[in-house]
């Protein structure tokens, strides 16, 4: 099989290192051996960005423009293709891994738009004859280290508005699912991005994660990931003094009200609870259901979740595909274990399919559960929900807000007025009502509060403030 290699200023290299890429639906199936750098091709990838940056920071807004169109119209054109590896390497279904590629398609077409549409503000001066202009210029050689979970989507809004703004990249994907990210680059390269603009470096996060971050030359670090990881590694980013972007977990609650339409709040908690297989920072893992209709919800959310089909990614008829590594389904298993533990009425939750060599959990339910178990307050990750109930809205306002995380949070409900006060008083980043928590879209801001962001949002126009930093320009003309 071909090794799948790095690519650097304009090259394709080979690592120090390799790494077989396995279907989590099924680990005979071998996605593909990708290539595993080292911190001294890290070092050629990022003075590669640096000495590309002049010419692309100064290349006209068109030229930046029409790559990423190209790029965008390419990934549609060949989204099924793509669609098909990410699945298999990933475990999302096929149906979600096409929409996904479909995802980044309409991402990098958003800002080849942006990137003609970059403006600034001409201001009046306090002082006569002086005029005062406020522009944008990029930030400089940006480093983005992404996750598993969205392997195409991640990496496409962070290096569209990185391009867009005249930035240089170092892109190290997640070395559990490199192929999607590899896929990209493929993409970026036949699409014309000078050598250098646009370079890939797989590896570990240990060994090409760690040097990315503690390089010199990397002026700005995007990060997606876990919470212990991000924090580190704002800390150490900063001591650099690199501006940082970090989204990281989530324990996004959904509020069902006893006025809620409940087909559509069942139909929102199974997606936001269980799609994805549950490994969205996104996810509606806190189900928050008032007094009168809890049991009523509960059974017809059960029924729901434990008839949906969980199987291999590229079968048509799976509803909920595997879980991403083994290392996962474990922690996911104990979290399952602990919710009984801790007092829970656990529905579902279980290893299913065992005589496949994949990771397959049946979609877990925690009923009963209270906020302050360990359950309601970790992120899983994974196929789990807990059902919390509450007495009234302003209880189950409390108890959204009660978590050290605030990424989305939704209600299912027929009243303006709990609609209303929900959006106002939600302390979360993203807000939806009669809608799952998860599942947003590509042109608006996203990202969260308190322990699930840090710095300025990302996607829509909101990425230019991580992506570009403001020059104030006097000129005297008297
Ligand atoms: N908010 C989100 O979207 C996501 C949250 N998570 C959460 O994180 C948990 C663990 O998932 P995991 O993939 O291990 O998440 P990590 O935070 O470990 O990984 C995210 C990215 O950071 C890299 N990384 C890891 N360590 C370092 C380091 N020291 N310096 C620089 N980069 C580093 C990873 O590399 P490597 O490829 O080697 O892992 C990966 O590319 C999940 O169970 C979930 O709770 C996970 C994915 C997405
Ligand atoms: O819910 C979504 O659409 C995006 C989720 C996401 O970005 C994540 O889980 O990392």
């Amino acid at each position: 099989m071909d090794l799948r290699k790095n690519l650097i200023a304009g090259e394709w290299l080979a690592g120090a290192d390799a790494v077989e890429n396995r279907s989590p639906s099924d680990v005979t199936d071998l996605v593909g051996l990708y290539a595993r750098a080292d911190a001294e091709q890290v070092d050629r990838a990022v003075m590669a960005a640096r000495a590309a940056l002049p010419a692309w920071a100064g290349a006209s807004p068109q030229v930046r423009a029409d790559l990423l169109d190209r790029v965008g119209l390419r990934l549609a054109e060949r989204k099924e293709e793509l669609g098909r590896v990410l699945a298999r390497e990933e475990g999302k279904t096929l149906a979600e891994a096409i929409g996904e590629v479909g995802r980044a398609a309409q991402v990098f077409r958003f800002f080849a738009g942006e990137a003609i549409r970059v403006t600034g503000d001409a201001v009046a001066s306090v002082r006569a004859d002086v005029d005062v202009d406020v522009t944008r210029e990029p930030v400089g050689v940006v480093g983005l280290i992404t996750p598993w979970n969205f392997p195409i989507a991640i990496p496409a809004w962070k290096i569209a508005p990185a391009l867009c703004y005249g930035n240089t990249v170092v892109c190290k994907p997640a070395d559990l699912t490199p192929a999607s990210a590899h896929l990209l680059a493929e993409i970026l390269h036949e699409a014309g991005a000078p050598a250098g603009v646009f370079n890939l470096v797989m590896g570990t996060g240990a060994i090409v994660g760690n040097a990315l971050v503690e390089h010199p030359e990397v002026d700005a670090i995007s990060f997606t990931g876990s919470v212990p990881v991000g924090r580190a590694l704002a800390v150490r980013a900063a001591s650099g003094l690199k501006k940082v972007q970090l989204e990281m977990g989530g324990k996004n609650p959904m509020v069902v009200m006893e006025d809620a339409d409940l087909d559509v709040a069942v139909a929102a908690c199974l997606n936001g609870a269980f799609f994805s297989t549950g490994q969205r920072c996104t996810a509606s893992s806190r189900l928050i259901v008032c007094d009168p209709i809890y049991d009523e919800f509960a059974e017809r959310l059960a029924a729901a979740a434990t008839s949906a089909k969980v199987g291999d990614a590229l079968d048509p008829a799976t509803a909920i595909g595997p879980v991403v590594s083994a290392k996962q389904l474990n922690s996911n298993l104990e979290y399952v274990a602990l919710a009984a533990s801790e007092g829970a009425e656990v529905i579902g939750g279980e290893r299913l399919n065992e005589e496949r060599e994949g990771y397959y959990q049946r979609p877990a339910l925690f009923l009963n559960a209270t906020n302050d178990m360990r359950t309601s307050r970790e992120e899983i990750f994974g196929p789990c929900a807990s059902l919390i109930r509450a007495h009234d809205f302003d209880e189950a306002l409390a108890l959204a807000n009660d978590t050290e995380f605030g990424l989305s949070a939704g209600i299912c409900t027929s009243s303006l007025a709990y609609a209303r006060n929900f959006k106002r008083h939600a302390q979360a980043g993203m807000v939806m009502v009669n809608l799952p928590t998860a599942g947003v879209d590509y042109h608006v801001p996203f990202g969260g509060r308190k322990g699930s962001s840090y710095g300025s949002r990302e996607q829509g126009r909101y990425a230019a403030e991580f992506y570009t930093t403001v020059k104030t320009a006097y000129s005297f003309a008297g």
